[in-house]
């Protein structure tokens, strides 16, 4: 069976648990060109879904309209039912929206858990000096170090972020976004670059973070093992439109989406 994910209803779920994102009916338009056009996509709570498509099919643009780097032309965007539609990247964020982004977020000269207790002190809002004196805010520490085990890092955590791996450094990229509870994290390509032995251990921490904890991942990604390993539903997006939104072996045996891959290994 095929759930539909074009221009009538949005693509979601058979039954109804709440929807932590909607994406409706979403267009992005440059200069007269259609980049994104008329996306529907809803993600339920704890839902992991994985966006393809072939280079140039538009979803990195869907990304930076969801996460607010850009505005669309049309369409609307709902974090769990509020619509954020017209928001900036750090509100939406506060709301609960965390994205990884391509290049990396993370300072390279200090430590990984200094990294971690940066960004949990900075979602808290306190004073940044608290991070320098970990004793004076014990908080801080306890929740980097728990968020350093969630993501396997707690192994590195005295050493310099500058010096770990592609994998290493993704994990990390991952602990500063957990450090702000988000509800739904974007993760965008988080396998570039990463070495194959890497991979094993960082496909457990994204998997970790619907089955484990609970939340709602969107994840951009080429390398099509990963994506069938970890995807509930997988959105095919060709031409800046979403062709099909199924389960994995639904959406590899569908004829329309060979088709838009003709040329290229699916
Ligand atoms: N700011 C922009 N102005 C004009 N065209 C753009 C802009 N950003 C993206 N595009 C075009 O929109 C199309 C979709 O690009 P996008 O990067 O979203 O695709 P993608 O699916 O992420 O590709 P890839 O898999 O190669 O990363 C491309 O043809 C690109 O050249």
């Amino acid at each position: 069976m095929r759930r539909d994910a074009g221009a009538g209803g949005v693509a979601g779920p058979p039954t109804g648990p709440a929807t932590d994102l909607a994406i409706e009916a979403l267009s992005w338009r440059v200069g007269g060109v259609s980049i994104v056009d008329g996306v529907n996509l809803a993600l339920a709570s704890g839902e992991f879904v994985a966006v393809i498509g072939p280079n140039g099919a538009g979803k990195t643009s869907l990304f930076n309209l969801v996460s607010g780097l850009r505005r669309p032309t049309a369409g609307r965007v709902r974090l769990a039912g509020a619509d954020i539609t017209g928001l900036p990247v750090h509100r939406r964020a506060r709301l609960g929206l965390g994205r990884t982004f391509q290049s990396s977020s993370v300072f390279g000269s200090l430590r990984v858990d200094e990294n971690v207790r940066l960004a949990v002190q900075a979602h808290r809002g306190g004073s940044m000096r608290a991070w320098r004196r970990p004793a004076a805010d014990r908080g801080v520490a306890v929740a980097a170090d728990e968020i350093l085990a969630q993501v396997l890092l707690e192994a590195r955590s005295r050493d310099t972020a500058g010096a770990l791996s592609h994998g290493d450094k993704r994990k990390l990229e991952i602990a500063l976004l957990l450090a702000g509870s988000p509800r739904v994290l974007l993760l965008d390509e988080p396998m570039a670059g990463v070495s194959a032995g890497d991979v094993p251990a960082l496909v457990e921490v994204i998997r970790s973070l619907t089955r484990v904890h609970r939340r709602s991942v969107l994840m951009v990604e080429h390398h099509m093992d990963v994506v069938l390993d970890l995807a509930d539903r997988v959105a095919v997006m060709h031409h800046g439109a979403l062709l099909s939104c199924d389960t994995p072996a639904a959406v590899m045996a569908d004829r329309t989406v060979q088709e838009a891959y003709l040329g290229e290994e699916l």
